[in-house]
């Protein structure tokens, strides 16, 4: 290889190991001291293990010595020598194992309380990003990938600091016992010794790479199977089961064979490694033997210079994995990095104040919205919604309305323009007071896999079982959760899967009751429910909605007109803002879709959906006044 693209590599792999030092030292911040002791425990193991053959030595040359003077018997001065040379080695020996046993223990505490408090760091961080990030992330491949990296990253550091390290100065003193007692076998060993280097360097590469693509193939497998599991409804419904399960094994048989094959290079690395390090210990012997019978040196040198040989080449081929630890450390890195150093586009402001509702007003005032494509969803929305007031949101889908609602709750920021909850700027005060006052409830309502009353407490956590019970008796939710075995203590399967649409809306909206926001935002579901279901998530709704200020993405009839006002959105823009009278009189898009809805005689809950037929953008249709008693009547 020309030595200028050598010289290149080396210097690439230096300013690797640079960087990754820079980027992991905030990460170890506050394990200095642990990390430290151990490190001490190691060293002075390595001293101890370097230590030995210089006892086994004086052993052995003193044996030697006694047997040649044809001995009669250990007594005397001899005898204790003797004794003292066994204690010297039955002492390092005794001091390597329990200093081993001591470093295990410490050790494992150490990467235990790194790995806790990465995790605690990476769980706060993905609980605080943005609704984006996870839109753009699967839930199994986040898994996947977190665990990785956080084991990767905290094996790595753990291998640096309490082998290598170790190991590094194991050899050091290694050498330097090796140059007294020959240097002439120091020299022996030296030629052999950059050998396993080099070939770790060379294997360090191509283990990076493997280990990146493998990463990524295991994110884009579980990433896969979460969502499988989690959509086993549709896949059962496809009969997609047989499918899926052949897609996944055959992922999971890709990267097996991935590994295989990594391991397959790893295991003629080390045996290309062993192979030097055999020939280091055969040249020594053969020159140790050599200078013995030459009389230039004692077998008990050469029994400890074999004994250095033996152990030198374990941490030399360990140290040679340092760069291909650091490398695996680095992808670690990575991904860590890329998730707590997303960027937070709705971080609190230095200095954010907590949101105090005194009424509930809330404003809009020119706001417009794009997502991350950017093209823009909401243009110049204004819209002043009194406090206590309702107002229903209509339009067509795909119209901006769930985007508006979401902006209310910090879920995105305005590309322009500002929200005012009572005059106040929501991005002067912090996210979270900001979420104690605004209730939803969506229309994919989540449930945990947990208790009946853990999920209506959710988010009101000091409530106690009477006020959860209140809350779900105003929601109409309290005589179906009677009537099931356990009552409240059912456990209701993951997402609510052991009940129906409308006992899961009933406690989302006990939920929302409970947690007694000043604020609500109301997502209506748009999948129809039987007639009396419908009529107790109504009649719950009211309840929830009275005396609060409550913006509702609206889908039913009804809830259009019982609403203070009606905002018609299309195409992200404000068309026409009033009550339903005011809007049928001016005769515009609203008008148009009442009329449509009254004719086609669909159920009350599909008003929602008529309101993206396409002859309603241009159907012209006279202007009628009806009163809302009668159109009520109609719908
Ligand atoms: N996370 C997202 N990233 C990119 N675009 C998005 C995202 N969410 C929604 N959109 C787009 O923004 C536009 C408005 O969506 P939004 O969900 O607000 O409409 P909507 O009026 O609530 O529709 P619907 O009545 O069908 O629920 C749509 O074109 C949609 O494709």
């Amino acid at each position: 290889m020309p030595s200028s693209r050598r010289s290149g590599r080396d210097a690439t792999a230096l300013r690797d190991v640079r960087a990754l030092v820079g980027r992991a030292l905030p990460w170890l911040q506050g394990f200095e001291r642990p990390i430290a002791k151990v490190l001490g425990l190691a060293l002075l193991l390595a001293a101890a293990t370097a230590a030995a053959p210089l006892a086994v030595m004086y052993l052995v040359d003193l044996l030697t010595k006694v047997a040649a003077q044809a001995p009669r018997g250990l007594r005397g001065d001899v005898g204790r020598a003797v004794l003292f040379a066994l204690a010297l080695v039955a002492a390092s020996e005794l001091a390597q194992v329990w200093l081993s046993r001591l470093l295990a223990a410490r050790s494992w505490r150490v990467r235990l309380d790194m790995d806790f408090a990465l995790r605690e760091r990476v769980t706060a961080r993905l609980h605080q990003l943005p609704l984006t990030y996870h839109q753009q992330h699967t839930v199994g491949g986040t898994v996947s990938r977190v665990n990785t990296s956080i084991d990767g990253f905290v094996s790595a550091v753990g291998d640096l600091a309490f082998n290598a390290l170790p190991a590094a100065a194991y050899l050091a003193l290694a050498l330097a016992a090796l140059t007294q007692l020959d240097w002439r076998l120091a020299l022996a060993v030296c030629a052999f010794a950059p050998l396993p280097a080099l070939i770790g360097m060379r294997a360090a590469r191509e283990q990076t790479r493997r280990d990146r693509a493998l990463l990524d193939h295991w994110t884009a497998t579980f990433g896969r199977w979460t969502e499988v599991l989690a959509g086993i409804r549709t896949v059962k419904g496809f009969a997609m089961e047989r499918a899926e399960e052949r897609r996944f094994l055959a992922a999971v048989a890709q990267g097996n064979q991935r590994v295989t094959q990594g391991a397959r290079t790893d295991a003629r690395t080390a045996s290309l490694q062993g192979l030097s390090a055999a020939a280091a210990r055969l040249s020594v012997a053969t020159l140790g033997a050599w200078l013995v019978l030459r009389g230039h040196g004692t077998v008990g040198t050469l029994v400890a210079a074999l004994q250095y040989v033996g152990g030198l080449f374990g941490p030399i081929q360990g140290l040679t994995n340092v760069y291909a630890t650091v490398r695996r450390a680095g992808v670690s890195l990575e991904t860590v990095s890329s998730i707590l150093d997303a960027p937070d586009p709705l971080a609190d402001q230095p200095g954010a104040q907590d949101l105090a509702v005194t009424a509930g007003g809330v404003t809009f005032e020119s706001v417009s919205f794009a997502y991350g494509d950017g093209r823009p969803v909401l243009r110049d929305v204004n819209l002043a919604v009194r406090p206590g007031e309702t107002v229903a949101l209509v339009g067509p889908s795909g119209c901006g309305k769930t985007t508006l609602v979401s902006l209310l709750e910090r879920l995105h920021a305005p590309t322009a323009g500002r929200i005012l909850v009572d005059g106040v700027d929501i991005r002067s005060c912090t996210r979270q007071s900001l979420r104690r006052q605004v209730g939803t409830v969506m229309q994919d309502v989540h449930l945990f896999n947990d208790t009946i009353l853990a999920n209506i407490t959710y988010g009101a956590p000091g409530a106690t079982r009477e006020q959860a019970e209140e809350a779900a008796r105003a929601a109409n939710a309290h005589e179906f959760i009677e009537r099931l075995a356990q009552g409240y203590d059912t456990v209701v399967g993951e997402r609510g899967a052991g009940l129906s649409g409308g006992q899961k809306q009933r406690i989302a909206i006990a939920r929302a009751l409970l947690k007694n926001p000043p604020i609500l935002v109301l997502d209506e579901a748009t999948s129809a429910l039987d007639n009396e279901s419908e009529a107790l998530v109504q009649a719950a709704l009211d309840r929830l909605t009275q005396g609060r200020t409550t913006l509702v993405v609206a889908h039913r009839l009804s809830t259009v007109m019982d609403a203070d006002r009606i905002v018609v959105l299309r195409g992200g823009r404000v068309e026409a803002i009033g009550t339903h009278e005011e809007l049928l009189a001016q005769g515009g898009y609203y008008a148009r879709l009442f009329a449509r809805h009254t004719r086609s005689g669909v159920r009350e809950s599909g008003f929602g959906a008529l309101a993206d037929s396409p002859e309603l953008a241009t159907e012209p249709q006279p202007t009628r006044r009806i009163s809302r008693q009668r159109a009520r009547r109609v719908g």
